[in-house]
C-alpha cells in the first residue's frame, strides 16, 4: 500500500511512556496517518466509544489493564480491528500462541520504524480501513467510498418518494440497499414487501402483486389480496423487474400512472400509497431495444438510478464482511467467534467473487462450519474457494443459444398478443420456420399471454 493510499487511515496509539508516545506518532504522522495517542488500555477503550481507527498500536506491559488484556476487549467489540503489539525485548510470546489470539504482528522494543511501517500497511491493506458511521446506520457493511457515496446518495433519496431502480450483479446486496431506501423514508414505520419477478411464473405473478378475487380463475379458492396492498404505506420492491412479461408491464406502468390497482376478477379500483423500489442485474436500455422491456415503464420506474458495484471492484469490504459473516454466525451459534489467519484473509481478499457478497458469505458459512478451533486456515479457504467456484457451471455455448432462443419467442409471441403469423413477422420469419422453431422449444402458444 503506498502513503497517498495511507492518508486518512486512523491510527490509535497507546503506551503508557508518554515520550516514547510522543515519538512515535511524530514517526507515523509522518507517514500520512492520523494517529491519536493515549496513555492506557481504559483510555483506548473509551476513545474508540465514539471514533473511527483502523488500526491500534499498543505496548504490551502497562499497569491496570496490559495489551493482552486490551485486545481480547477489542478483540470482542471490534473483531475487524487489527492490533499490533509492541513489546520489550524478551517478553515476546510464542508467535504462533499470538496469531491464534489474532494479534497481527508483534513488534520488539526500540521499535524498527520500517518494521513498523510495513506492519501498519499490511494491516491496513488486508483489513482495510474501518466501517464507517454510515453504513452503521443501515444494516449495509461496507467501507468502501463508492458504497458510502451510495449511502449518501439513499439518505437524500429516502425521505422524497421517488421510485428508485436499483442495477448490480446477483448478490450484490440490491435487496439489502432496497431496504435502507425504506429506513430512511418517512414510510419507514411501514411494511417492506418484496418479491423476484423473475421467480415467479408470469401467470401468477399478476396475482401475487395485484391480489385476485375467489372464483377469478381455477384455482382462486378465496379472494386474495396481492402485495402492493400488502405494502400499503410503505415499499414494495420488485427485484429482477426485467424479468417481468410484457403484458404485466403494461398493467404496472398504469398502476403507477393512475396510483390504484384491480385485483383480478374485481370491478372497482383500490388506492394505493406504496413507494416503488425496483432492480435488475440486467441491462434495461438493451433490453429496451430487443422490446423485451417498455421504454415508458422503464422512465416511470428509473426516476433515480443507483449503481451497485460489484465486489471485486470494493476489495475494501472484503475483510470487513469475512469478520461481520464470521461474528454472525458466532452469535447465531453461540459460540466463540472464528477468526481467519492472515493468509486465509489474504486469498478472500484477492479472489475475485463472481457471485459477490452471497457468494462471501457462503464461503465464510462453509469455513466457519468445518474449522473445529478458532482459527481459520489459509488451506479451508482455498479449499472452499475451489469447490465454490466448481459450482458456478457456465452454460456451454450451445445451452445458451438455446435459452436464448427459447426465450426469444416466447417473448415475440409476448409481443405479437400469442398470434404466431403476427410473431413470425416480428422475428422476420416465414410462419413455418417460426413454428418450427415454437415446437423445437416446446412452447404452449395458448397459454402465452
Ligand atoms: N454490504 C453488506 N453488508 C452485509 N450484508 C450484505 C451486504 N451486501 C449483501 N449482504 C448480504 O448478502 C446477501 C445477498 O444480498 P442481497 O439479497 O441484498 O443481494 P441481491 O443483489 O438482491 O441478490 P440477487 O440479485 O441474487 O437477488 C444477503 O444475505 C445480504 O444480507
Amino acid at each position: 500500500m503506498s502513503t497517498e493510499q495511507n492518508q486518512g487511515a486512523r491510527i490509535l496509539l497507546v503506551d503508557d511512556d508518554t515520550s516514547l508516545l510522543k515519538l512515535l506518532a511524530i514517526r507515523i504522522e509522518s507517514k500520512g496517518y492520523q494517529v491519536t495517542t493515549c496513555e492506557s488500555g481504559m483510555a483506548a477503550l473509551q476513545l474508540l466509544k465514539n471514533n473511527v481507527f483502523d488500526a491500534v498500536v499498543t505496548d504490551l506491559r502497562m499497569d491496570e489493564m496490559d495489551g493482552m488484556a486490551l485486545h481480547r476487549q477489542l478483540q470482542s467489540r471490534y473483531p475487524a480491528l487489527p492490533v499490533i503489539m509492541m513489546t520489550a525485548h524478551g517478553s515476546i510470546p510464542d508467535a504462533v500462541e499470538a496469531t491464534k489470539q489474532g494479534i497481527f504482528a508483534f513488534l520488539t522494543k526500540p521499535v524498527d520504524k520500517d518494521e513498523l511501517f510495513d506492519s501498519l500497511a499490511k494491516a491496513i491493506e488486508i483489513h482495510g480501513l474501518g466501517a464507517d458511521e454510515n453504513s452503521k446506520s443501515s444494516n449495509i457493511v461496507t467501507r468502501s467510498g463508492a458504497m458510502l457515496h451510495l449511502l449518501e446518495q439513499v439518505k437524500l433519496l429516502g425521505p422524497t418518494h421517488v421510485n428508485v431502480l436499483i442495477s448490480g450483479a446477483s448478490g450484490t446486496g440490491k435487496e439489502l440497499l432496497a431496504n435502507a431506501i425504506h429506513q430512511y423514508s418517512h414510510a419507514s414505520e411501514g411494511p417492506f414487501v418484496a418479491i423476484n419477478c423473475g421467480a415467479v411464473p408470469g401467470e401468477l405473478l399478476e396475482s401475487e402483486l395485484f391480489g385476485h378475487k375467489k372464483g377469478a380463475f381455477t384455482g382462486a379458492v378465496k379472494d386474495h389480496q396481492g402485495l402492493f396492498q400488502q405494502a400499503q404505506g410503505g415499499t414494495l420492491f420488485l427485484d429482477e423487474i426485467g424479468d417481468m412479461p410484457l403484458n404485466l408491464q403494461v398493467k404496472l406502468l398504469r398502476v403507477l400512472q393512475e396510483k390504484t390497482i384491480r385485483p383480478v376478477g374485481f370491478q372497482e379500483e383500490i388506492p394505493i400509497d406504496v413507494r416503488i423500489v425496483s432492480a435488475t442485474h440486467k441491462n434495461l436500455p438493451d433490453a429496451i431495444a430487443n422490446q423485451q422491456f417498455r421504454e415508458d415503464l422503464y422512465y416511470r420506474l428509473n426516476v433515480v438510478n443507483l449503481k451497485l458495484p460489484p465486489l471485486r471492484e470494493r476489495r475494501e469490504d472484503v475483510s470487513l464482511l469475512a469478520q461481520y459473516f464470521s461474528a454472525s454466525i458466532a452469535k447465531r451459534m453461540n459460540q466463540k467467534e472464528k477468526r481467519f489467519t492472515n493468509d486465509a484473509m489474504h486469498a478472500l481478499v484477492r479472489h475475485d467473487w463472481p457471485g459477490n457478497i452471497r457468494q462471501l458469505q457462503n464461503v465464510v458459512e462453509q469455513v466457519v462450519a468445518l474449522t473445529p478451533g478458532e482459527v481459520i486456515s489459509v488451506q479451508l479457504v482455498e479449499s472452499a474457494l475451489n469447490s465454490n467456484e466448481s459450482n458456478i457451471e457456465p452454460l456451454s455455448l450451445n445451452d445458451a443459444k438455446k435459452e436464448f432462443e427459447r426465450d426469444y419467442v416466447i417473448n415475440t409471441l409476448k409481443m405479437a398478443g400469442g398470434n404466431v403469423a403476427e410473431g413470425a413477422k416480428l422475428a422476420k420469419r416465414n410462419r413455418s420456420d417460426f413454428y418450427k422453431l415454437i415446437k423445437k422449444h416446446n412452447i404452449d402458444v395458448d397459454n402465452i399471454i
